[in-house]
């Protein structure tokens, strides 16, 4: 075993436990008195009807209040309490996952928030630096019922025999660790290590990134970090919300239950593909397609192809108008789009310029030919001593007419779509991938021709997550007017208000009718104004209003898997984030996309310089020792100065490696899954063998069939590696692909050759 049991241990005691018992039973009791009351307060404010817009403004803004506050009541009953500090001076707290006060007693803390300042010698205090502590207890409960109790004393003496990875809660973090996995991940609130507690409380500010390891809890620190940040600057975060962004929509449901079991509901989970409302993005795009679609120069590809969407005819055009004809030519065209491109403004926006200029030369050619049909037959009056010509024949009014005219002719309209069409990034999108004439004039030098035909494809073709990026760049370029949506929405919001206080206005009148002895309206109807209300307000937080809204700024935004990104996806989340107060996680080392980065500085350079701060974590939480040996073999191959994180546990159980041929893969897995005793199994292969591997694995709940990608970020108790070869093989990052695979276990790996290239590797278990 890595993990020692020092510092000392205090003997349990069943006095003790009984203690502890009564003092947790007191909490729940207080948990239980704080839901009746917000519970109370809830139902008070539903069954409250009438009043003025802003007597119901304030009731929707306290029943938001009293629902959230009972979700984070109810989110923190399992392990409500799970620490105790007692300092020299006598003094004793405990520390739990909300704060809980003491209203007889001046509000003195019962139970302090784990984020709380104050908490955090539990989890920072050592023997070398107790911070006044003389022992921390570990308290685990099962359900509301204490079940045992793990406690270090923190003096000196205990210092010297300290072992050297720092780890605090040894015993309660050894039980955390060697749970089984269910294939959601749980959070680490009770055994936060001290090097990952400095990482959660860095300050909001400024570009933190994570590096670390495999297995180093980058994912846990990260979500903790969000629930930090929401409880410490909940008044500069709660309006804007916090985004934690996700390589995939399986790792987000992997992490999905960690923030709302810590209280925090508050936060938009999202992959990058996800980020553009009203795009699913379901196509699969080939290795090459994706690496060069997250080229930065794409952002300059597709700012010419927007030019490219701003034509001028090359000979005069001719525009059927109101039974004549009306010319337009190149000069008049160049100079309107000179003019409108001049406006710097984006493509939709300075099509007004240019649709001005054009009408102000059709308008005049227009009204030459009406003033002509005006005067046809009317002979010339010689003007008389003094008299001046008649400098006007149409007035303003005139203008405006044929003005109106000329926008409402279909002719016209097709005329100016043919020069500087209105545009969604949609259709430019589409248009641009299915047309080698528009990307070769659009990319200029800037893709080779071999380069292009793997971005070209059929204009019906599905959504990829790498085109997200690019159209979040377009609707950049083209300006997307959403003004009439957004009036629609505004609108149809009002008419929902407007609508629900009738029914509520109804309600009332038929109250006052209504004998008392028969059921109230209201007292049958709270369920249903509930969720009515629930829905209004789920609309107005923050997280909400930002899954709809493109150009949504978030307070704080989180990247897991930061390594992935490519430099399109980096200007989207940089969209997304103008005040870069960011934190991202990853290592460089486990860089699978073709696109994605292999050092920091290149990724935050052009955005903000070097200022950016670095943490590392070096303590791998996951993987045994045994199984990180083999890893550290090809993490060798990325790179020989690489070096693997220091494994807490070792378990005894060596990885196991053998040919296909041996045994059938499905034996092989069913004796994994013996082994690992109701826990998880993940069977990772190269994409190409997927299919063959899906006909040989069982059809359990708790085994995967998995690609490197798809695991990425994931962890099963034990994992199947199927051909490492052909994962090497398939791609230029293959060792990376394949380290990522060695590195998803926490109890058992085995390796299943198809050959046997890789015997170095085979002889490193
Ligand atoms: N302090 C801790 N207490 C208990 N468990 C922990 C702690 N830190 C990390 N873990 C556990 O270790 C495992 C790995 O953590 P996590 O997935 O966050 O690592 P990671 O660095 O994101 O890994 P990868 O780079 O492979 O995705 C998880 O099961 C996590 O709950």
């Amino acid at each position: 075993m890595l993990l020692s049991l020092s510092p000392e241990r205090e003997p349990e005691n069943t006095t003790d436990l009984a203690g502890e018992q009564d003092y947790v039973s007191m909490l729940y009791r207080k948990l239980d008195d704080e839901r009746e009351t917000a519970q109370l307060g809830l139902t008070g404010t539903l069954n409250q009807t009438g009043g003025t817009p802003q007597a119901r403004t304030e009731r929707d803004v306290s029943a938001t209040m009293y629902s959230e506050r009972l979700a984070q009541l109810t989110s923190v009953e399992q392990g409500l309490c799970f620490g105790r500090l007692d300092f020299h001076d006598g003094q004793t707290t405990y520390v739990g996952r909300l704060g809980l006060f003491d209203a007889d007693n001046d509000y003195e803390p019962l139970l302090l928030d784990w984020r709380a300042p104050a908490a955090r010698p539990f989890y920072l205090a050592t023997a070398a630096s107790p911070e006044g502590v003389r022992r921390r207890r570990h308290i685990r409960t099962l359900s509301r019922k204490v079940v045992e109790l793990d406690d270090e004393i923190l003096d000196l003496s205990s210092a010297e025999s300290g072992d050297n990875l720092g780890l605090a809660g040894e015993a309660a973090l050894l039980a955390a660790l060697e749970r089984r996995r269910t294939g959601e991940m749980s959070d680490i609130v009770a055994t936060i290590q001290a090097e990952q507690d400095r990482i959660i409380r860095d300050g909001l500010g400024g570009v933190l990134v994570v590096q670390g390891g495999p297995g180093t809890g980058k994912t846990a620190v990260a979500l903790h970090r969000a629930a930090y940040l929401l409880y410490t600057y909940r008044e500069q975060l709660s309006g804007r919300g916090v985004l934690v962004v996700g390589p995939n929509s399986t790792f987000l449901r992997y992490i999905g239950q960690v923030l709302p079991s810590l209280g925090e509901t508050d936060v938009l989970l999202s992959t990058v593909g996800q980020l553009f409302p009203g795009v699913l993005a379901t196509g699969v795009d080939t290795r090459e397609a994706a690496e060069i679609k997250g080229r930065a120069v794409l952002a300059d590809v597709l700012a010419e192809a927007v030019r490219d969407r701003q034509q001028v005819p090359e000979g005069v055009l001719e525009v059927p108008f109101d039974g004549g004809v009306l010319s337009l030519d190149p000069a008049t065209c160049e100079r309107a789009r000179a003019k409108a491109r001049g406006t710097l403004r984006p493509h939709n926006l300075a099509r007004r310029v240019f649709v001005e200029e054009v009408f102000a030369d059709l308008g005049e050619q227009a009204a030459r030919r009406f003033e002509v049909d005006l005067f046809e037959g009317v002979p010339d009056i010689p003007l008389q001593e003094g008299e001046k010509p008649d400098a006007e024949v149409l007035d303003a009014r005139d203008h405006a007419e044929i003005h109106a005219e000329l926008a409402a002719s279909e002719t016209v309209q097709a005329a100016l779509d043919s020069l500087w069409p209105k545009l969604t990034p949609q259709r430019l999108l589409r248009e641009l991938f299915a047309s080698p004439e528009r990307l070769a004039a659009a990319s200029g030098q800037a893709l080779t021709e071999s380069e292009r035909a793997h971005l070209l494809r059929p204009a019906q073709s599905r959504w990829t997550p790498a085109d997200v990026p690019l159209l979040d760049e377009l609707a950049e370029l083209l300006g997307v007017d959403d003004i009439e949506q957004r009036a629609a929405r505004e609108r149809r919001e009002r008419e929902e208000r407007a609508y629900a206080e009738g029914v509520l206005h109804i309600l009332e009148q038929d109250e006052e009718i209504i004998d008392e002895e028969v059921l109230r309206v209201a007292d049958v109807l709270d369920a249903e104004l509930f969720a009515e209300r629930q829905q209004r307000r789920s609309e107005l937080t923050a997280a909400e209003r930002a899954r709809r809204d493109r150009r949504w700024t978030f307070g704080h935004v989180i990247v897991d898997e930061a390594q992935e990104l490519s430099p399109m996806d980096w200007r989207l989340l940089m969209r997304r984030c103008p005040s870069r107060s960011m934190t991202l996680v990853g290592d460089i080392a486990q860089t699978g996309a073709p696109a994605g980065s292999s050092s920091w500085q290149d990724v935050l350079g052009p955005y903000v310089a070097d200022r950016w701060r670095l943490r590392e974590l070096t303590v791998n939480y996951r993987t045994p020792a045994e199984i990180m040996g083999l890893a550290a073999a090809a993490l060798a191959r990325v790179d020989p100065a690489l070096r693997v994180p220091t494994s807490v546990r070792e378990t005894g159980v060596s990885p196991w490696q053998q040919r296909i041929s041996t045994e059938p893969i499905l034996s092989l897995v069913d004796r994994e899954m013996s082994a690992v005793d109701g826990g998880t199994v993940a069977v990772i292969g190269p994409a190409s063998r997927l299919a063959e591997l899906r006909e040989a694995v069982p059809d359990d709940d708790r085994v995967s069939l998995l690609t490197v990608g798809e695991a990425k970020g994931l962890e099963f108790d034990g994992v199947v590696v199927v051909a490492p070869e052909e994962i090497v093989a398939s791609s230029p990052r293959g060792w990376n692909d394949l380290y990522v695979a060695l590195t998803r276990a926490t109890r058992r790996l085995g390796i299943v050759y198809t050959r046997a290239e890789l015997a170095p590797l085979v002889g490193t278990g």
